[in-house]
Formats: structure tokens, C-alpha cells, sequence
């Protein structure tokens, strides 16, 4: 039986705007979205029969229709019948490294990785813009998640610019294991509070989302200016998240406080809190302070780093 092997790396969203409500119950956003280290490998593999099958080896992460994975395989076997009938179903195996329910995309680019896992299985050829298309019916971050790298995304997210890929940035990420935001809450939230500063004016909430392309963030990230960078990450979920959840205003907290510390923010929905760090030394150092304030087991404490590819194949077999 044909299978490939995949890495689908994880997100952080170094800005996050929202700039509008919209009629289908979503929100227009300006975000610059950048893909890390921390990543899970996925591995899809042609069944004889026409069957879905997932098997995932974390508790949390649901193996039935409502796994995003399983919603991407179920997307292609629908577009494409023909190619189930020739190929056959697929089995999945999500290996996790990527805290769920993190705001950091875990189900987003396992689905994405499914979307170019099928697709080589099946012999498709779909372009990447394809693949991105495909997945912006599966959820607003997955179109993000297949393309990778830093790119500025508006629309609802999927509308993706990608800019200049980034020198290595050392990240440290930390989560409460049992700690979830739920996202639609985050923005419901966020729309009662805020929603009656937005504005309203079509013409020119196009202009606003465009205006982030000339950003500060922006520029320091055409500059590679790391300084600049870390000085204007901004998330607009944290006026709705850190109140609700003291435990992420802590944590961004004890990440200001630390040596090394260039900048923290948490990334998209949240919980997840990052700091983007001077050096990898500097992140392990500050991994062991953040331990030592926190000695609790449910915080899940990470070093990464950003990367610079968004799914990548390492193997392919029969
Ligand atoms: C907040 C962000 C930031 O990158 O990421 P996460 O924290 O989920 O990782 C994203 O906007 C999340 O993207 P994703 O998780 O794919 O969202 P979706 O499945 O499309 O939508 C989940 C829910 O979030 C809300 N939603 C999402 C995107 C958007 N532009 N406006 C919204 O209002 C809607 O209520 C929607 O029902
Ligand atoms: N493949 C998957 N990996 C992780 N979570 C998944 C997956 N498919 C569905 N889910 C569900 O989606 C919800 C959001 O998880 P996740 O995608 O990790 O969060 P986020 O969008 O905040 O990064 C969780 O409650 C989880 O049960």
C-alpha cells in the first residue's frame, strides 16, 4: 500500500487585527502569520477498500468526522470520486506534538497536510493555490497552514501574501494542558465588547485591511529587524482572552520579566503565550525560569523556533 509521511508545522500570529464583523458570522482580520518548529507528522496511507480511517495517539483529539483531518479526507473523496473509486480510501495517523486547543493551529495543518498528502496519493497534481482553495472550505487557517512561511493573511484568513522569509527566531511557548479558549467564543466575545468601534464602511475596510501591508510589523520584517519586529506584535483576542483567564496574563507576565525576553504575545484564540528570544541558549534559559516560577505539570513548556516552509513531505513508500 502507497503512503507519504508529512511534517505540519505549527502557527504563531505575530499581528492580529481585527477590523471588522462580517454578515456570515465571521470577522475581517489583518494577520501576519508565521509557521514554527513544533510540528506534527503525519502519515496517510491508501486502504484497499473506499473507507476514512483516522488514528490520532493523543486522548483529546477526536478520531470521528469532527477530526479537521478527517474533514479534509472526506472534502477530496468528495471532489474527487473518481480518484477513491482508482486509489482507494485512506488511513491517517496524526503523531501530536502540538498542544490542542492552543491557538496555534493543530487541527488547521493536520487537515492541510491530509489536502497534500491525498493528493500525491491520488496522483492529482493540484497546484498549491488549489490545495489553499480547497482548504479555505475546511477552516479559515488552513489555506495558511498548506502555503507556511510568514505571510500576511486577511479576509477571514484565508487570503494569503506571503512576505520575505524571516531569519531564525527562537520562540518559547507555553500552555496550561487544561486550559482551552474556544475560538467562536474569543470573537463572539470580542464582537460585544468591541463591535461598536468597527467599522462599518465596505469601501473602506478593504483599505484598512490592505494598510497592513505597510504596517510597522511589516517593515521590520522586510527589514529583518527583530527589534521592530518583537515591538509591534499586537493581538487584538488578548482584550477578550487575558481578562477572562488570568492564568495567560500571568504567563505573559513572567515572560516580560525574564532576561532575553525581546517581546510575548498570545498567539491567535490563545491560551498559548509566546516570547520570541535573542538566542536558543537564551530560550532554554528562559524555559528553566518560567519552570521554576511555575512548577506546575499541567504547563506544557516548549522551545521552537520559526521556519520557514508550511507541510513538507519526509517519505514516501510503495
Ligand atoms: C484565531 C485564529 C488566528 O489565526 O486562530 P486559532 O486561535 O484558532 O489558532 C483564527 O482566526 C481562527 O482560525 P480557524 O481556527 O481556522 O477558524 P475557523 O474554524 O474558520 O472558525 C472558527 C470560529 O471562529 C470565528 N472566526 C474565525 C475566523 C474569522 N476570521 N472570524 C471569526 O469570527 C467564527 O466564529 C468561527 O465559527
Ligand atoms: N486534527 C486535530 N488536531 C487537534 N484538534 C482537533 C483536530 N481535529 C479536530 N480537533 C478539535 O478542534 C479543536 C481545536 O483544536 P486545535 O485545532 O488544536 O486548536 P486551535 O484552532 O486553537 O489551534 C479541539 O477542541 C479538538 O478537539
Amino acid at each position: 500500500m502507497r503512503s507519504y509521511t508529512l511534517i505540519a508545522p505549527a502557527k504563531i500570529n505575530l499581528y492580529l487585527e481585527i477590523i471588522s464583523d462580517r454578515t456570515d458570522g465571521y470577522h475581517e482580520l489583518a494577520m501576519i502569520l508565521q509557521s514554527i518548529g513544533l510540528a506534527d507528522e503525519i502519515n496517510v496511507q491508501s486502504l484497499s477498500n473506499q473507507m476514512i480511517r483516522v488514528n490520532c495517539n493523543h486522548p483529546q483529539v477526536p478520531t470521528d468526522q469532527s477530526n479537521l483531518a478527517y474533514r479534509a479526507a472526506e472534502l477530496m473523496a468528495t471532489q474527487f470520486p473518481q480518484a477513491l473509486a482508482e486509489y482507494g480510501g485512506v488511513e491517517i495517523t496524526i503523531n501530536k506534538h502540538i498542544p490542542v486547543a492552543a491557538g496555534l493551529a493543530g487541527g488547521s495543518t493536520n487537515a492541510a497536510a491530509v489536502l497534500v498528502g491525498i493528493d500525491l496519493l491520488w496522483n492529482l497534481g493540484l497546484t498549491k493555490s488549489e490545495l489553499e482553495e480547497l482548504g479555505a472550505t475546511l477552516g479559515s487557517d488552513v489555506p495558511f497552514c498548506v502555503a507556511g512561511g510568514t505571510v500576511i493573511a486577511t479576509g477571514r484568513g484565508e487570503q494569503l501574501s506571503p512576505l520575505p522569509n524571516l531569519d531564525t527566531i527562537y520562540i518559547v511557548l507555553a500552555k496550561y494542558r487544561s486550559l482551552e479558549v474556544s475560538t467562536a467564543w474569543a470573537y463572539k466575545t470580542y464582537r460585544q465588547e468591541f463591535g461598536s468601534s468597527y467599522l462599518r464602511d465596505t469601501e473602506n475596510l478593504a483599505a484598512r485591511a490592505a494598510a497592513v501591508h505597510s504596517a510597522p510589523i511589516v517593515k521590520g520584517i522586510l527589514n529583518k529587524d527583530i527589534g521592530e519586529i518583537a515591538q509591534k506584535l499586537h493581538n487584538d483576542l488578548e482584550r477578550v482572552v487575558l481578562p477572562a483567564y488570568p492564568q495567560v496574563s500571568q504567563l505573559r507576565e513572567l515572560f516580560s520579566a525574564q532576561q532575553g525576553v525581546l517581546a510575548t504575545m498570545m498567539s491567535g484564540s490563545g491560551p498559548t503565550v509566546f516570547a520570541l528570544v535573542e538566542s536558543e541558549e537564551q530560550a532554554q534559559a528562559v524555559k528553566l525560569q518560567i519552570r521554576a516560577a511555575v512548577p506546575d505539570e499541567d504547563l506544557e513548556l516548549f522551545v521552537t523556533q520559526t521556519v520557514i516552509h508550511g507541510i513538507q513531505v519526509t517519505s514516501s513508500m510503495g
